[in-house]
């Protein structure tokens, strides 16, 4: 199997407010957020490709236009949660690309949580 990864990045805004109130993040923070798209297939293209990487073009204009700089409990129904984008992200991509198989969203360089049906 040939697997190829492709990041993303925004900056946006978020507070989960169903967290205690003591807890940090049930303050209204931010993030420069790393979305990681994965997609996999068991042989390459007539290029040699799984899928041009240029092809992914249209998930950076989803979040240009979506999610940066934006206040994302505005942006989605439920908690703005690390797991929460990664799930919207993949089903976002498996409707655009079939050969996805992962997304993976970072808030900080030492985190991440990814969504693999
Ligand atoms: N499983 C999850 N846990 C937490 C999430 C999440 O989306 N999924 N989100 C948060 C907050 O958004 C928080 O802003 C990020 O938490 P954390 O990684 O602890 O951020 P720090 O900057 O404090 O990280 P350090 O590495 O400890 O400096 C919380 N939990
Ligand atoms: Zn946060």
């Amino acid at each position: 199997m040939y697997r190829i990864c492709k990041e993303f990045h925004f900056s946006a805004s978020h507070q989960l407010a169903h967290l205690p109130e003591h807890h940090q993040c049930a303050r209204l923070h931010g993030h420069n957020y790393v979305v990681a798209v994965e997609l996999a297939a068991p042989e390459l293209d007539a290029n040699g490709f799984v899928r041009d990487y240029h092809d992914l073009a249209a998930l950076k204009s989803y979040i240009d236009t979506r999610f940066d700089h934006r206040h994302l409990n505005d942006v989605l129904d439920g908690p703005s949660t690390a797991e929460a984008l990664a799930r919207h992200f993949f089903d976002y991509c498996a409707g655009q690309w079939p050969e996805t198989v992962a997304v993976r969203v970072s808030e900080t360089p030492r985190s991440w949580a990814e969504y693999r049906p």
